[in-house]
């Protein structure tokens, strides 16, 4: 992984889809959308420094320069709302909008059918509420995110928000869905658990790989377990508030390769 196939994939992405009509904007959360945001701001008609000492690719391409006083940014995260306040940008809330023109946002995940799982920074209710009323939905991450199916790559599990008190009676319910490997996400210099910013939990849950096989559960039930099966099995247990699997939600993807130069893409 690096920094440099992160800043790559966000700066192809914001190239090829912002463009002077652009005015509803989704910022994702996560460390690749801090360089979404960077190049939103490079290509913006104010002009902050740019500190990244890196040199870009397009920058010597004819770009539109986007008027940034008449955009509107909408954040999925805390994070994501102090990235849109510290550089300048307009900051919109969700329940202001019922749609919005374009959400560039990274993933844990990403499989060749566009599904992905998202909610390793534990932002996925805001994120997928945000790219459900989005136009477009488009997700930038390092190659290292690129697989065949889901749960090749990201094997800390499918991550759940749950309602606090809940939290024992998901965790069973997950057992009885046959999942074997699953954890209250903890928190790092905090004691206890770690708590989203809508004042829930985390449960992460490994299904294995989602590719379509059957998957049998504790109470001898089996269904299969593509991407959509699970995202539904998981979203009707009692307490769940949002599952970070994004199935059928992105159009476009843009992975930094290796060589922290190119860029794949990957389209419906
Ligand atoms: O909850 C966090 C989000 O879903 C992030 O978009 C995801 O974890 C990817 O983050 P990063 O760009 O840091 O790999």
């Amino acid at each position: 992984m690096s920094t440099n196939s992160k800043r790559q994939a966000a700066y192809e992405a914001v190239d090829k889809h912002l463009n002077s009509d652009t005015r509803i904007i989704g910022i994702g959360s996560g460390s690749t959308v801090v360089f979404v945001v960077e190049r939103i701001v490079q290509r913006g008609n104010f002009k902050k420094n740019d500190n990244s000492g890196e040199k870009n690719e397009n920058s010597d391409q004819k770009l539109e320069e986007l008027d940034l006083n008449q955009c509107v940014f909408i954040p999925t995260s805390f994070q994501s709302r102090l990235l849109i306040i510290n550089n300048g940008l307009n900051l919109g809330e969700i329940d202001q909008y019922h749609e919005i023109d374009i959400t560039i946002d990274g993933a844990d995940e990403v499989d060749e059918n566009l599904n992905a799982i998202k909610g390793g920074g534990a932002c996925h209710l805001r994120e997928k509420v945000v790219a459900e009323i989005s136009k477009k939905f488009i997700i930038v991450a390092d190659y290292t995110k690129r697989s065949t199916v889901l749960g090749e790559k990201w094997i800390k599990g499918i991550p759940i928000e749950v309602i606090p008190f809940c939290y024992t009676l998901v965790l069973n319910s997950l057992k009885l869905l046959g999942c074997q490997n699953f954890n209250l996400r903890m928190a790092k210099n905090k004691a206890g658990p770690i708590i989203t910013d809508n004042g829930n939990f985390v449960v992460d849950a490994y299904f294995g790989k989602l590719d379509g096989q059957q998957f049998l559960g504790d109470d001898n039930l089996t269904f299969i377990n593509s991407p959509s099966e699970v995202l539904k099995r998981i979203k009707l247990l009692t307490g769940v508030v949002e599952v970070g699997l994004f199935v059928g939600m992105a159009e476009i993807a843009y992975f930094g390769e290796e060589d922290g130069c190119s860029v794949g893409v990957l389209k419906k």
